[in-house]
Formats: C-alpha cells, structure tokens, sequence
C-alpha cells in the first residue's frame, strides 16, 4: 500500500523510448538519470506508465514511455515543404 502511495505522490516523469526498447529493456536512460524498471501500471494515449526506481537517488517514481509517433519527422517533413 505504502509503495502505492508513493507512485501516486510522485510526479510522472517522460522518457522518449521507441515501443519496442521500452518492452525489451529493465533499466531505461534519459538525459539525467538511470531508472530501473520494477512493473507496469498502465497505459494511456501517448504511452505506457512503469515503475521505476531512480538508481542514483533509490526514488520511486513513475514513468511514462512515450510512443514511437513519429511527430519530429512528421514536423521535419512539414519545415521542408
Ligand atoms: N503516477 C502514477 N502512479 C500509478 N499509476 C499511474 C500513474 N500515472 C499513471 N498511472 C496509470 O497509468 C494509466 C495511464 O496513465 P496516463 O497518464 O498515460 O493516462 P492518460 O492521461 O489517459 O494518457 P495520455 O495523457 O497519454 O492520453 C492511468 O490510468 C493509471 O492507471
């Protein structure tokens, strides 16, 4: 209950990962932290929530893995024309 909690006080951070690298992958990397993947919480429009642990600071948070949608190349595609 308590680990319940604390997700839920916790903010939501997001990471970019392609689908398939958010499926195969237990410990996940952005630009500041390392977070290992402890479970899935669930699944919204724009991603899928996992807990997590950051390992540098042993935080519990919850993070969303953005979609592959290909939204910089569709806006790439859109500068250039
Ligand atoms: N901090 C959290 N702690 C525990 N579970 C969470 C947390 N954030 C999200 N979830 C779970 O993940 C599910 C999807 O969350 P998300 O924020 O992606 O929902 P959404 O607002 O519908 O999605 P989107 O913004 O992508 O359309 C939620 O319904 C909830 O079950």
């Amino acid at each position: 209950m308590s680990s319940r909690r604390t997700l839920e006080e916790s903010s939501t951070a997001s990471v970019s990962l392609t689908a398939p690298d958010a499926q195969d992958c237990l410990t996940i990397h952005s630009s500041s932290s390392s977070y290992s993947v402890l479970d899935f919480l669930g699944e919204g429009g724009f991603g899928t929530i996992v807990s997590s642990m950051n390992l540098r600071t042993r935080e519990m948070v919850a993070l969303k893995i953005m979609k592959d949608t290909g939204s910089a190349r569709d806006a790439e595609h859109e500068a250039g024309d």
